[in-house]
């Protein structure tokens, strides 16, 4: 099923028909309008990703209605469609932003590889607008090193999270044990791989802004909301969302979450129409959530809701065995950065670091070795 909206507008009732058909067929959500007044208020309501456009309608001049498209929403991709296409009208239409211009009659084969094409590209570049936030597909399972039998347990867990259905998974453990790292591999190994992973650091947002940053918002949604703005739910569309630090979100935001979770839909802010929530959510903290759930700053239904596959990562004091292979890893990697050429540390180094209690866990791992 693909989750994207396509508008159709033409006022010829067969070949609207005949479009829905095929778009729905192929696993599209579709709607459409004969007019130009009802491709207006369907524009506003349904919120189409893609519009098929019929250049003459009655009472509308298609290319008008597609430069009005552009302007409220300069994502949304257009087809052009018309019963005379000449080199002006083309030259004209893809000036004014089109995406495509198809003539009649067309061959609905045609038309649907066109749609599937350009979605594709819409994709892509929607998570190239977003690199900063998104993982790019490299091996991140292999960044996690570890051999002592908790971390092997972990891997498994990984896996096996990864693999599953579930569309939320916790993760647990101290700051700096590695929560991002599994995060991001349970992404790595699911067959959402080839979406974006997308991490926010609910303690990192203000409050008042955070639903903004989730969700999105409409035009006009609040004073500075010049432009519709997708949120991260929208940008990660068939990934993962990563929620860190999730102990520190405000009990308001928790409830929309939850709703969420337990509909698959939301609303952009100041929006009136629901989009589908196809993500899955990854969650981590390194807070007591029944203990927050007790003093009653984390609800105890969400953090049911969260809690159906869990990963507990172990504070590196109590996996020692992992620090050899953590610190030739480091080391590996440090000498690669920086052109050193470290060869390994004294035993009595490494019986030090074995006894060490690492209160910042593998982070402090980091920092030590990179002073050598
Ligand atoms: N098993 C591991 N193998 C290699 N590197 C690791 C491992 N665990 C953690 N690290 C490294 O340690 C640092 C901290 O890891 P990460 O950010 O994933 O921890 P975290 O539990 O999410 O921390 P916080 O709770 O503070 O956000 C990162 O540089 C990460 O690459």
């Amino acid at each position: 099923m693909n989750s994207e909206r396509i508008l159709v507008v033409d006022d010829e009732k067969l070949i609207n028909w005949s479009l829905v058909e095929m778009l729905e067929d192929a696993g599209y959500m579709v709607d459409s309008a004969t007019t130009g007044a009802e491709a207006r208020s369907k524009f506003a309501s349904f919120q189409p990703e893609m519009i098929l456009l019929d250049i003459a309608l009655p009472d509308a001049n298609g290319m008008e209605l597609l430069q009005e498209f552009k302007e409220q929403d300069e994502q949304v991709m257009i087809i052009m469609i018309t019963a005379n296409a000449d080199l002006d009208s083309t030259v004209k239409s893809l000036k004014l932003g089109a995406d495509e211009y198809i003539g009649k009659p067309f061959n609905l084969d045609v038309i649907e590889h066109r749609v599937r094409q350009i979605l594709d590209k819409r994709r892509l570049k929607k998570q190239t607008t977003t690199t900063k936030r998104i993982l790019r597909r490299q091996n991140d399972f292999d960044q996690l090193v570890g051999s002592s039998a908790k971390m092997i347990e972990v891997f498994k867990m990984t896996k096996i999270c990864a693999e599953s259905d579930c569309k939320t998974i916790l993760i647990l453990g101290e700051s700096g044990t590695g929560k991002e790292l599994v995060a991001r591999a349970i992404h790595m190994h699911s067959s959402r791989a080839d979406a974006p992973f997308i991490d926010v650091n609910c303690a990192a947002i203000p409050d008042n802004l955070l639903e903004n940053e989730l969700f999105g918002h409409e035009k006009g949604a609040f004073t500075d909301a010049s432009q519709r703005e997708e949120g991260i739910f929208e940008c990660a569309d068939g990934g993962t969302v990563f929620l860190d630090e999730i102990g520190d979100m405000p009990l308001a935001m928790q409830t929309k979450i939850l709703k969420v979770i337990e509909t698959r839909r939301y609303r952009r802010v100041g929006g009136r129409s629901n989009l589908e929530a196809n993500v899955r959510i990854v969650t981590a903290t390194n807070q007591d959530l029944p203990a927050l759930v007790e003093q009653g700053l984390f609800r105890g239904d969400l953090y049911y809701r969260l809690n159906v596959m869990c990963i507990h990562l172990p504070p590196l004091r109590e996996r020692i065995d992992c620090i050899p292979s953590l610190v030739e890893y480091f080391i590996g990697r440090l000498n690669a950065e920086y052109g050193k050429k470290v060869q390994g540390l004294e035993k009595e180094t490494m019986a030090y670091l074995k006894q060490y209690d690492w209160p910042g866990n593998v982070r402090d791992c980091v920092i030590l070795l990179s002073g050598l």
